[in-house]
């Protein structure tokens, strides 16, 4: 296994083949990819037996020059300020390519949820949003659930930042319908993810959906959601691995039987009876039409991406590969959507949310979803086009896209 690599290194490499296209000075590269503020927290809790533990927490405001800064909370073990830096600055090409009026943000805190109860979760959030709610906010950064985050953790950061600032819900997205969230918030990211891959297979590759086959790591929010729309337009999802192990049916898994067998699982989808059980580290090379990453950051790399046998790849989750493998993509052919186009359908929903939450209304599930569908099959016709212009991957071009919108805002500003 390659050691771990800097993330944020990564993110500038794949920014510098973008800027090198638009022509950029190196004063302009300075300006967009130096993050406006970090934040590191420490967060001392009394655990459930009794004992102190201090947590580490952190906030990139990377930049809020196009709107308030915009991006997930995640708690995990792996979480590091180089981690959270990358995947905020990624949140700025993210809303920029989409073209919603925000910057980019991200949190982490560094934490095994499954080792803490609910309480102690719950305990967490508050002392992460208590010393860092100065900064927060519907103008200035809005947060939103990340792995191992949901609308729970959403309602409790709405709550602790009402302490301090009034009843504020347009102060986070994701929240829980009940308490100001959006229809279709939650499954949005991995309905994008299904679209964007309908548009790349169907409209650039020129397949029909119908049996294309699928095999997704991670069926959380963005996974699960993901594969059920992908299967409702008629794909078969033919292997699942997830933290707890993996699963693999060549017909195509039953996506309703197993989301709910991980449901009462705790999660996961190891065990499901309706498929073989299988190693996880032999998920890259299942054969298949499309593979979608949707867990974790840098999992295609120099020594995975040779093993992967799609021809297209749909990063659901955010900074899944490196540039070595990204490199190798490019050698071989293949067409891979970037996490900043394909994993952006959250976001979106997250601002209809924001947009409801400020001018309290309520759309249904209907309105949202024809909305989010338009956003992004506009986004990727865009990026496409710049693909056509530059001759370059869909990760330059998404780049390029973006890059020139957040200097144009820049300039605008005076800047
Ligand atoms: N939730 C959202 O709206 C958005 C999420 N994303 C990205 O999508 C990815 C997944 O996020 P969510 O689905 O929200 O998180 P989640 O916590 O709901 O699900 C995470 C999934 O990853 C799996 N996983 C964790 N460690 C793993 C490992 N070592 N090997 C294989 N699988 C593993 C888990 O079992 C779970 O199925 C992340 O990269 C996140 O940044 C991107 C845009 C928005
Ligand atoms: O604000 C949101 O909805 C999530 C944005 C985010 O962190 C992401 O897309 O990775």
């Amino acid at each position: 296994m390659t050691a771990r690599p800097n993330l944020f290194e990564n993110v500038n490499r794949q920014f510098d083949e973008a800027a090198d296209l638009l022509g950029f000075s190196q004063e302009i590269r300075e300006l967009l990819k130096t993050p406006y503020r970090e934040i590191t927290v420490t967060m001392p809790i009394r655990m459930d037996d009794g004992n102190l533990r201090v947590f580490r927490g952190y906030r990139v405001q990377h930049n809020g020059v196009r709107g308030p800064q915009k991006g997930g909370l995640r708690y995990h073990p792996g979480v590091d300020l180089d981690e959270i830096r990358a995947l905020a600055s990624l949140n700025t090409w993210k809303t920029a390519v989409v073209n919603i009026p925000f910057g980019g943000a991200k949190g982490g805190v560094q934490c095994d949820p499954a080792k803490m109860s609910q309480h102690e979760l719950e305990m967490l959030t508050r002392r992460y949003i208590s010393k860092l709610s100065m900064v927060l906010g519907p103008t200035r950064d809005v947060l939103a659930p990340d792995i191992n985050t949901n609308a729970q953790t959403m309602a409790w950061v709405l709550d602790e930042y009402g302490r301090k600032n009034g009843y504020q819900p347009a102060c986070v997205t994701g929240k829980p319908l009940e308490l100001g969230g959006s229809q279709g918030r939650e499954a949005a990211t991995g309905r994008g993810v299904a679209l964007v891959a309908r548009e790349a297979w169907e409209g650039v590759l020129g397949h029909a959906m119908k049996d294309a086959r699928v095999v997704l790591q991670g069926f959380g929010n963005v996974g699960g959601h993901a594969a059920h729309f992908l299967s409702e337009l008629g794909a078969r999802v033919v292997a699942v691995a997830d933290v707890g192990g993996a699963v693999r049916r060549a017909g195509g898994l039953d996506v309703p039987a197993l989301t709910a067998h991980a449901r009462q699982r705790g999660g996961t989808v190891a065990g499901f009876p309706g498929g073989e059980a299988f190693d996880p580290v032999e998920l890259w090379s299942q054969d298949c039409d499309i593979l979608i990453p949707a867990a974790l950051c840098a999992v295609l790399d120099g020594d995975t991406a040779p093993l992967v046998r799609a021809p297209l790849v749909v990063e659901g989750a955010n900074a899944p590969t490196t540039p070595e493998a990204d490199r190798i993509f490019r050698e071989r052919g293949l067409l891979l959507v970037p996490d900043i186009l394909a994993s952006a359908g959250g976001v979106i929903v997250s601002y209809f949310e924001w947009v409801q939450n400020l001018q309290q209304q309520f759309w249904d599930e209907a309105e949202v979803f024809e909305k989010e569908e338009r956003i992004l099959v506009q986004a990727f016709r865009e990026v496409q086009a710049k693909v056509q212009e530059h001759g370059c991957t869909w990760r330059t071009a998404a780049l390029v896209l973006a890059l020139d919108r957040v200097k144009t805002a820049n300039e605008l500003r005076g800047w």
